[in-house]
């Protein structure tokens, strides 16, 4: 945690998110404009290329190019955390699965490392909040660099961290975010992992869009009847505690989200403070979206949804967000999988408008 030479702790305050917010610029309207007009003129019927078309103007807007490139260097940041109301019976699968999967990640043999490596995308991994010692020989010192504490605390009747260590964990994914952009990343994705993770981002979906908790609570893991009963009891409570700091997004974080989610939060927030275009995976990036917009409503612009989830809640999100997923495929994986099977459309929406002839350099006319 950073802490000021005083001593008093270090909280990222409502004028600095409102600063954060204010410098925010709007994709170029003018590049999005100029590929409008070149799709019109390209060697195919108008509007042939469907929704590729409306993704090469999204692209070319955020690039500030026309035509579009394709993205050269995509790059996929899982953000690992562990949730103590897991405990609660809330997810099909137990804590212990979530130091195993960052191993997976580090090993290359996880379903975000075999899309990404389809898709020519790199994957990071970083531990903000696993409930287990990832450092030693075989784990990369950089996985447990921005770590906030051990497991976030049970949101349904506990806070899951202080204020300190929303606001350290918020600025944790702003630093990440920069240290990407900075490396030469030009698309971002932000992948989840984290037993229980589905609970926080369904309480802080349902809280800042006013729904009730059997609106916003899904399968997860895939949860039985009693499992769903369980979750939507949790959820309500944690969504009791949520509502009286609504409107204050540290605070929010600190009671119902996670360290995870916050630096995912911030890490959202700075990609587009720095232009970076984002494609939103499952519902853990898209509640997280949801509450980087309400800090900052510009962000959105900034963000592409890649793939529909089976939760519930990714649709009040992505409804909120005025985003329609690129792909549907019933994916309720997270860790960026939906993200990536976006990517190769994207691809295919830059390279065509890039590539392809106008029909008057063909030597024809319509
Ligand atoms: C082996 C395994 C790999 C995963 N990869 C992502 N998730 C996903 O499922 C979890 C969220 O669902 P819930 O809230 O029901 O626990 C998170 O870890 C999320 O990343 C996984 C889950 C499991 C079991
Ligand atoms: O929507 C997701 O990404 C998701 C759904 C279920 C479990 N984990 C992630």
């Amino acid at each position: 945690m950073t802490t000021p030479a005083d001593g008093t702790p270090d909280l990222l305050g409502p004028d600095e998110l409102a600063e954060l917010a204010a410098s925010v610029e709007w994709p170029d309207d003018w590049m999005r404009q100029a590929t409008r007009e070149r799709q019109a003129t390209l060697a195919k019927p108008v509007g042939a290329l469907g929704r590729l078309e409306d993704l090469s103007l999204w692209i070319s807007a955020v690039q500030r190019a026309s035509p579009p490139r394709p993205f050269a260097r995509p790059r996929v940041v899982v953000f690992a955390g562990d949730h103590g109301v897991a405990r609660s019976g809330v997810s099909a699968y137990p804590s212990e699965v979530t130091p195993l999967m960052v191993q997976a990640f580090l090993s290359g043999v996880a379903g975000v490392n075999a899309l990404a490596r389809l898709a020519g995308a790199t994957v990071r991994v970083l531990d903000l909040s696993v409930d287990a010692d990832l450092t030693g020989p075989g784990v990369p010192e950089d996985v447990t660099s921005h770590k906030v504490r051990r497991g976030s605390g049970s949101i349904d009747v506990e806070d899951a961290m202080t204020l300190e260590e929303a606001s350290t964990a918020l600025r944790a994914g702003m630093a990440i975010a920069d240290e990407e952009v900075d490396s030469g990343a030009d698309l971002l994705i932000a992948g989840d992992m984290g037993i229980g993770n589905t609970t926080p981002a369904a309480a802080l979906v349902g809280t800042l869009t006013g729904a009730n908790a059997a609106e916003v609570v899904g399968r997860g893991t895939g949860i039985d009847d009693r499992g769903w009963m369980r979750k939507c009891a949790a959820v309500r409570d944690a969504m009791r505690r949520g509502r009286p700091v609504l409107g204050d997004h540290v605070a929010l974080l600190s009671r119902i989200g996670g360290a995870d989610l916050a630096a995912m939060t911030g890490f959202l927030l700075q990609a587009a403070v720095r232009r970076t275009p984002v494609v939103l995976d499952g519902v853990i990036s898209c509640a997280c979206a949801v509450v980087a917009h309400d800090v900052a409503p510009r962000a959105s612009l900034w963000w592409i949804a890649g793939s529909r989830s089976t939760e519930p809640a990714q649709k009040l999100a992505l409804d909120r967000l005025a985003l329609e997923p690129v792909v549907d495929m019933g994916l309720r994986l997270g860790e960026g999988t939906g993200a990536l099977l976006a990517l190769p459309l994207l691809q295919a929406a830059a390279a065509t408008c890039a590539e392809m002839a106008t029909l008057e350099e063909l030597g024809g006319s319509h």
